[in-house]
């Protein structure tokens, strides 16, 4: 009996340290799934990351959901901050801590002590700020000088990149490689490097200058100088000038003589002077590397017009002025229905204007990330007018490289403007520098093997995947992860994609430009006569004939609530410039 009893004692005893240790096993697993996931599973966490309600405007969706999504943190300064802070690709990860720091910056990126990334399913995003960085890892003090634009979080895991795809070759029913293609440059280091490797890539920035053109040898070897900075003096210069919301008052007797050329310009109804205080600044409904945008009231015309402001000290300091001159130059030479127009342009001894039309309906970017994907029709129409544009850009020989969800706006009557011309360039042959938004960046840009309007078509397969499915192709926390899953070639593909998408997204997502579609004999023929556009008539598109499929919220022309609220009060007068400086900018 005793014997009994001992072994049934026994028994209980095993029995409570193995529940103990079940509850604790069990508890310690519910507590990492709700640290990586929440409350949700992956479907809802993922959108709760692309669209975190932040203060701001509003826009609709076409799934009729509404808010603002989590890339608007009022505050430019703060945003820039965070990115600062985290070190990382902004677009889909979003910091933990925030710094000091100014409207505009160089980033220091690495792996370092500063780097408080966390699963980025579950961020806020920082906002389109473009930015020259200088990526470092904080330890070693490594950098690299390129200019990329920092977009937003929408929170991906690395580790859902994992089934593989690579790219088909191109089919029979496409053009043969265009024969501009492969005129190498000597250039012994990118020639060794692996292709594999972004980090090399990228850390000898400088190794372009060589064998850049000639607009290019300047960007490079500004880059170069970037190198110089840290972070200190991007905390120290970055929170200065930024030009106080009083625009009107800029106009003096110097400025006008200076501009008077650049003032008078042929307008259908003749010609006319502009000056400054023709415009009444009414509210910021964006803001840039070097300044702000804002909407403003034409007092001749009474039309509503943005006023992108670029402060000259900003522009001089981050090495941009070869980038906002070509911005400049290519927006007065182009006119598309899908494209936006510079109705002018002038500056004073801070600052560069140029005034555009107003595109009311906000960024499409805000619309994807509310829906969280769009229809295949949706996608559809967007992709169409974007090819529209792109084959338009291209005929110019223009290469826009800088297509993303950011820079697309929707007009009042739901078509598409492209805005954003800062990385523009007219192409002599073709150009080596390193620029654009991370997980829209084609490899051959990675590679630093010269790139051209090749890139634009890599864009647009980056984003019709990133419109079909929610998030981009190649994702991770950090640039370089990036970068090598774009070398790799490896798309994750959702199961119920529309497959004649799926087919276009492969062509265009090629890694040998010379087969990538949209680069071959027939331009942009080949993409048009891709079977998901089978349905449209071109002639049509250009007509903005299609309906489309989301009609923004507005009230009228001037009506701002599809942006982002800016305190006024944070802007500062932006510095004037030296003699000197201002010589840079003669031709604006
Ligand atoms: N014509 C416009 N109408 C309405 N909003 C505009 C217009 N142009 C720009 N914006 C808003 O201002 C924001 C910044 O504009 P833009 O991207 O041209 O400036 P930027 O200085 O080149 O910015 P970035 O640093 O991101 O390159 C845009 O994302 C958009 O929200």
């Amino acid at each position: 009996m005793e014997m009994w009893h001992k072994f049934l004692d026994r028994i209980l005893v095993v029995w409570r340290v193995s529940t103990c240790v079940f509850a604790i096993f069990g508890f310690g697993l519910y507590s990492c799934w709700k640290q990586i996931w929440g409350d949700h599973d992956l479907a809802s966490a993922l959108r709760e990351g692309l669209a975190t309600p932040t203060q701001g405007g509003k826009a609709t969706g076409d799934n009729g959901t509404t808010g603002t999504p989590a890339r608007t943190i009022g505050n430019p300064q703060a945003r820039i901050a965070s990115e600062m802070s985290t070190a990382t690709c902004a677009r889909f990860c979003t910091p933990l801590s925030s710094g000091t720091a100014g409207s505009t910056s160089k980033l220091t990126t690495g792996n370092g002590s500063g780097n408080t990334m966390t699963s980025a399913y579950k961020k806020k995003i920082p906002s389109n700020n473009s930015t020259t960085a200088n990526t470092a890892n904080d330890s070693s003090n490594t950098e690299t000088t390129f200019t990329f634009k920092l977009g937003r979080s929408n929170g991906r895991s690395s580790s859902n990149v994992a089934s593989s795809e690579s790219s088909d070759p191109l089919e029979s029913d496409y053009s043969e490689e265009d024969p501009e293609q492969e005129q190498q440059r000597p250039d012994p280091v990118t020639n060794s490097r692996s292709s594999s490797t972004a980090t090399t890539t990228t850390t000898s920035s400088a190794d372009h200058d060589n064998d850049v053109d000639e607009e290019d040898e300047e960007d490079d070897e500004d880059e170069e100088e970037g190198n110089g900075r840290d972070a200190d003096d991007v905390t120290h210069d970055s929170s200065e000038s930024i030009e106080e919301d009083d625009g009107n008052e800029t106009d003096d007797e110097e400025d006008d003589d200076e501009s008077e050329e650049s003032s008078s310009v042929q307008t259908a109804k003749g010609v006319r002077k502009y000056h400054l205080d023709d415009y009444q600044i009414i509210k910021t409904v964006g803001t840039g590397t070097f300044g702000r945008v804002c909407l403003c009231r034409d007092r001749i015309s009474e039309k509503y017009c943005a006023m992108k402001i670029l402060a000259m000290t900003e522009v001089i300091r981050l090495k941009q002025i070869e980038h906002v001159k070509n911005e400049r130059n290519i927006l007065r030479e182009i006119r598309h229905p899908f494209v936006i127009s510079l109705e002018w342009s002038t500056k004073d001894d801070s600052n560069l204007y140029m005034i555009f039309d107003y595109v009311c309906g906000g960024e499409l970017f805000t619309y994807l990330r509310n829906a969280g994907k769009f229809t295949s029709q949706t996608s559809n129409f967007y992709a169409a007018e974007i090819v529209s544009a792109l084959e338009y850009l291209h005929s110019l020989q223009i290469v826009y490289r800088d297509l993303k969800p950011e820079n697309l706006l929707i007009n009042r009557d739901g078509h598409l403007k492209i805005t954003d011309f800062g990385f523009a360039k007219k192409l002599r042959d073709r150009t080596w520098t390193l620029c654009g938004t991370p997980e829209y960046i084609a490899p051959e840009i990675i590679q630093s093997k010269g790139h051209n309007k090749a890139v634009d078509w890599w864009a647009l397969g980056v984003l019709i995947y990133e419109m079909l499915v929610g998030y981009p192709p190649f994702y991770d926390e950090q640039p370089f992860g990036i970068y090598e899953k774009i070398l790799s070639g490896k798309i994750e593909w959702e199961r119920h994609m529309d497959p004649i998408a799926k087919d276009l997204i492969k062509k265009l997502l090629v890694n040998d430009r010379t087969k990538r579609l949209g680069n071959m004999k027939n331009g942009a023929d080949d993409v048009k006569r891709h079977r998901w556009f089978k349905h449209l008539n071109w002639n049509d598109v250009y007509s903005k004939k299609l309906k489309p499929p989301i009609l923004p919220d507005v009230h009228h022309d001037g009506d701002t609530k599809n942006f982002d609220d800016y305190p006024e009060k944070d802007w500062k007068p932006a510095k004037a410039v030296d003699q000197r400086d201002l010589q840079y900018f003669n031709d604006f």
